[in-house]
This record gives C-alpha cells, sequence and structure tokens, in this order.
C-alpha cells in the first residue's frame, strides 16, 4: 500500500559539517532537511561531518521536517562509513549518489540492512548511464527499501558536458523521463538545484517548471530558497476550490454511475477526482503544519 501524501516542497541540503547550519535548519520552513556527506563536505573534513549528521539525527528537534542523510558513494574511501553510520542513526531516509544502474541500488539497499525499517533510501538521478535505465532502477522500489529520485543536475551537466542555462533545454527529456519513471512505481521524486541563490526570478521559473513537470518539490542550497520554493509547490486557492468542485461533483447522487461530469465548463473524469484527492489531501498536510 502507498503511504499518505506529505508535502515535500522544499528539500534544503547543508554541510553536516556546518554546525550553525544544521542548527538553523530546524527553524527553516523546509519540509526536508539533507545533511550532506558528499560533495558539499571537503575530504577532510569527512569523518567530522558524519559524526555531525549521526548526532544530528539522533538529538532531533527537527519536528515536522523529514531529515535525510547524503552518504558518498560506496566507491570512495568514505562510503561503507557513512552508510554504516546512517543506517545505525535512522534517519527518514538515505540519500546514495551518482547511481548507475539496478544493481547499484541493490548493494546501498544491502548496506543499509541493518537499518530501521522506517528508513527509506532515495537515490540520486545525475549519471548519464543511468538514463536509460531508470525503469529498471525505479523497479527496484518492490525489491528495495527504494522509495524517491532527487535529480543531481550539477552531476548531470558535468557528465553531459551541458550548460545549465536558463530554461534547463538540455535536461528537460531527462526531468520527464525521471518523473515518469518515478511515477510508474509511485516513488517520490525531487526536481535538482537551481545554483544562483539570489536570483528570485531564475529560481521561480526552475521551480514553476518542476511543477509542471510534476516534482513533488525542489532540492535546495540556501534558506533564502526556502519561501518562494514553498509558495510554487502549496496547491494555490484556485487549484484548491476546484479540487473541491470536483470531488463534491462525483459525490452527488446524480454523478452515481458516471465516469465524466461538466465542472466550472470543463469535462472531468475520475482521474481527476484521484487527482483533486491527490491536491486537498497536500493541502491539508500543509495546512496542519
Ligand atoms: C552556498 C553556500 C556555501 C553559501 O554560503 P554563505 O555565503 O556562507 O551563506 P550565507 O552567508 O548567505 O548564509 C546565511 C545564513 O544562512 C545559513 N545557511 C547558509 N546555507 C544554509 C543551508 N544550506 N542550510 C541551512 N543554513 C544555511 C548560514 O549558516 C548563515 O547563518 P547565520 O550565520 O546564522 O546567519 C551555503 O549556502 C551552502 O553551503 N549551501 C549548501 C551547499 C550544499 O549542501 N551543497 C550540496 C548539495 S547541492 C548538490 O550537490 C546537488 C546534486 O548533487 C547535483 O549534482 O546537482
Ligand atoms: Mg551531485
Amino acid at each position: 500500500m502507498q503511504p499518505p501524501p506529505r508535502p515535500r516542497r522544499s528539500v534544503l541540503y547543508l554541510p553536516a559539517s556546518n554546525a550553525k547550519a544544521v542548527a538553523k535548519a530546524r527553524e527553516l520552513d523546509a519540509d526536508v532537511i539533507i545533511l550532506d556527506l558528499e560533495d558539499a563536505v571537503a575530504p577532510d573534513a569527512k569523518a567530522e561531518a558524519r559524526s555531525a549528521a549521526v548526532a544530528a539525527v539522533r538529538e532531533g528537534g527537527f519536528g515536522r521536517r523529514e531529515v535525510v542523510i547524503r552518504c558518498n558513494a560506496l566507491d570512495t574511501e568514505w562510503g561503507a562509513d557513512d552508510l554504516a553510520a546512517a543506517a545505525a542513526a535512522g534517519p527518514d531516509a538515505v540519500l546514495v549518489p551518482k547511481i548507475l544502474s539496478a544493481d547499484d541500488v541493490r548493494r546501498y539497499d544491502a548496506a543499509l540492512a541493518a537499518a530501521p525499517a522506517q528508513t527509506q533510501l532515495w537515490v540520486m538521478i545525475e549519471t548519464c548511464a543511468v538514463v536509460p535505465q531508470l525503469s529498471e532502477v525505479a523497479a527496484c522500489a518492490r525489491e528495495t527499501r527504494l522509495s524517491g529520485f532527487a535529480m543531481g543536475t550539477n552531476d548531470l551537466a558535468k557528465e553531459m558536458r551541458a550548460r545549465i542555462l536558463p530554461g534547463r533545454a538540455p535536461f528537460l527529456p531527462i526531468l520527464a523521463l525521471t518523473v515518469a519513471a518515478a511515477r510508474a512505481q509511485g516513488l517520490v521524486v525531487i526536481d535538482g538545484v537551481c545554483n544562483a541563490i539570489h536570483d528570485e526570478a531564475l529560481f521561480q521559473a526552475e521551480a514553476a517548471q518542476g511543477l509542471e513537470f510534476g516534482f513533488d518539490g525542489k532540492s535546495l542550497i540556501h534558506p533564502a530558497q526556502i519561501d518562494a520554493c514553498n509558495a510554487v509547490f502549496t496547491p494555490s486557492a484556485d487549484e484548491i476550490a476546484w479540487a473541491r468542485s470536483v470531488v463534491a461533483a462525483f459525490a452527488q447522487p446524480d454523478a452515481s454511475g458516471k465516469g465524466a461530469l461538466r465542472v466550472e465548463g470543463k469535462m472531468v473524469e475520475l482521474l481527476h477526482r484521484d487527482q483533486a484527492k491527490q491536491i486537498l489531501a497536500i493541502a491539508d498536510m500543509i495546512a496542519a503544519g
């Protein structure tokens, strides 16, 4: 059975080695906090960051926010220790980078065997090699803890030798394929980061594009991006009103046995009722705080 939907609009990375940022994250309005041990942490600080991430998870204080530890890859000198430490700490999820194949997912899943049952596995979609195998990778959800994809557009750009420009043209097919593969298996799917910290117009456009593509939310690198991101991914008043109308229309006695109705001048089908229920469930969770 699918777990109930929950908001994952804003997914904030921070270096686990930055104690000030970890403390600040407990007060920020992000839905998910990722304590990074990978690219945000210099090689000399890896061990210290690992201990800090474990301590942060054990200490808690993140309230409604989900807490994720991003580990180094298993083929690095830090990966095995990171996975073992993360499994023992038992965050909401462990995020792993640069996966290449379904076998990689199984390897990471095995490395988390000692983790509590509720600890999920999320994987970064950020290599060229994984792109033709997205469906096979997503299907690992049937046999492992895998429950989420997170786009890594910086690494993808590096591997593709692509440029990250407004509109993100080189990545659009991959964004769509990633969302489709994730949705086919009921996975969470989070868009990549916008590196420009204070370019509000660029951020707004990128976040809106992510929403249009079907992502649950967007990865963030700075607290200044949170409010705009939440605003984009929170169902609007108009969407909520539409969703209520659709659910109410199908609940009318004369809708019984009908598959299609007219609501606000447009055709809606039972599939729209499902979408409407999803919107209302997310909106209710956001409203509940
Ligand atoms: C990008 C930064 C290095 C910028 O740092 P800095 O210029 O020092 O920030 P500020 O001075 O504006 O900080 C103001 C205060 O906010 C806190 N802060 C900053 N960033 C964060 C954060 N991410 N989470 C929580 N708190 C944060 C500072 O501590 C300041 O606090 P105070 O002193 O009390 O006022 C920096 O923002 C940063 O490190 N960001 C995260 C970088 C990161 O995690 N990168 C890895 C993930 S991105 C990636 O790799 C994606 C993927 O893999 C891919 O391939 O695409
Ligand atoms: Mg990356």
